[in-house]
């Protein structure tokens, strides 16, 4: 099965303001076009395929894709695009807008899904907000929604079938699924998204900007430690005291649990490690209680521009029982991060008799912390 993209990209965003036209503009460090040529390098796509204007052609020379010319309209530049693939002819092609360059892998999956069984699919949102019409800053009637959809695109057909309603179309058409149903065609509609949008309007780029920096700045991290047993009464695990009849080694207060989290998150930010900030050697650490470390991580993710999304704690140990204190513990970690309690999880496990922790030499602690954009 051949498929192939056909990005239309010979407009001019004369409605996204002064400066080039929005394709060739930057957008969370690299250029819109980049971003939706991205979204289509997959797999299953065998043909990318640029419609430019022929004015563009500095600006696309470094782009490993194909490049037809435009034309004066979106029609023309999607008939002309269509003509070009004609040569080594695809039995699929998604018409897409450059200018919707957050578009997700599920909607494209969609529309490619649904021509199993229609010559054209497309994606759409059902419009859920009341209609109305207006004039001069005045509302003069209301419309039903009901049976209304947004259009978004890839726009997908099986090729012969959109190539023949192309070239019988002379008329310019707000998008190929009326190019198709004025031939005849049937489309399916498809799972829009409104993560889809298209960069129409100067603040578009803003919305588009912070879509895809949400998913390309989330971190993860992951944390491990390991105290050993030593003469006590109680041990501090997660920020609680716990009594028993031995205590835990440490430089601090051997919070082998939290130790394990600020690790993680200073793996997240991708800073070194807890005893590269608070070295051992360092006599003003000796007895330190462990909440100085994990404050000192929180603030330095903040400093950078990150929030806690979530973490996890897994404590290993025979004894003590830590299920029935895991509650305060939840609840002291996430104090001295200032997060919710839903974004902490404490939860232990023995090693079944197994090694140092299964002879109760010592207890171990792993941690999984996910960073989001503040
Ligand atoms: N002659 C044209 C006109 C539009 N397009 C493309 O069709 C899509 C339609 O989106 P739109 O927001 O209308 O783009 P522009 O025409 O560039 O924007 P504007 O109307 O604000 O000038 C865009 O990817 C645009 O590049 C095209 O390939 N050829
Ligand atoms: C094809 C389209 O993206 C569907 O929503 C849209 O019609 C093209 O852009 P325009 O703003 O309508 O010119």
């Amino acid at each position: 099965m051949k498929i192939a993209a056909l990005i239309v990209a010979a407009g001019r965003g004369t409605r996204a303001g002064p400066g080039a036209p929005k394709q060739w503009r930057p957008l969370a460090g690299r250029r819109v076009v980049d971003w939706t040529l991205a979204a289509f390098d997959r797999p299953d796509i065998t043909t990318r395929a640029l419609v430019i204007h022929p004015e563009d052609r500095a600006e696309a020379a470094a782009l490993d894709v194909r490049l037809i010319d435009g034309g004066k309209t979106r029609s023309e530049s999607v008939r002309r695009g269509l003509e070009a693939l004609a040569g080594d002819r695809p039995d699929l092609v998604l018409i897409h807008d450059v200018a919707r360059p957050c578009v997700p892998d599920a909607v494209i999956d969609a529309v490619i899904d649904a021509l199993a069984h229609a010559p054209g699919a497309a994606p759409a949102l059902p419009v859920t907000d009341a209609l109305w019409t207006g004039a001069t800053a005045r509302v003069t009637g209301t419309r039903d929604r009901e049976g209304l959809f947004r259009a978004q695109t890839p726009q997908g057909f099986h090729f012969d079938a959109i190539l023949a309603a192309h070239r019988a179309h002379t008329t310019e058409a707000a998008d190929d699924v009326a190019v198709a149903r004025a031939f005849g065609l049937d489309v399916a509609i498809t799972a829009g998204a409104e993560e889809n949008l298209k960069i129409t309007l100067p603040a578009d780029f803003a919305r588009a900007e912070s879509l895809l920096k949400g998913a390309a700045a989330m971190r993860i991290g992951t944390g491990y430690d390991v105290h050993q047993f030593c003469e006590g009464d109680h041990v501090m695990l997660c920020g609680v005291k716990l009594p028993h009849e031995r205590g835990l080694k440490g430089h601090s207060d051997a919070d082998v649990g939290m130790h394990a989290l600020t690790d993680a998150i200073y793996g997240a930010l991708a800073r070194g490690d807890i005893g590269q900030h608070f070295p051992p050697s360092d006599p003003q650490w000796k007895g330190a209680e462990s909440h100085i470390f994990l404050r000192h991580a929180v603030d330095l993710a903040k400093d950078m521009g990150f929030t806690l999304g979530n973490a996890d704690i897994t404590l290993i140990c025979e004894r003590p029982k830590v299920g029935p204190h895991s509650e305060r513990m939840r609840q002291a970690l996430a104090e001295i991060m200032g997060v919710g309690m839903d974004q902490v999880s404490v939860k232990a496990t023995t090693s079944e008799k197994l090694g140092f922790t299964g002879r109760e030499e010592g207890i171990a602690a792993q941690a999984s912390v996910l960073l989001v954009p503040a």
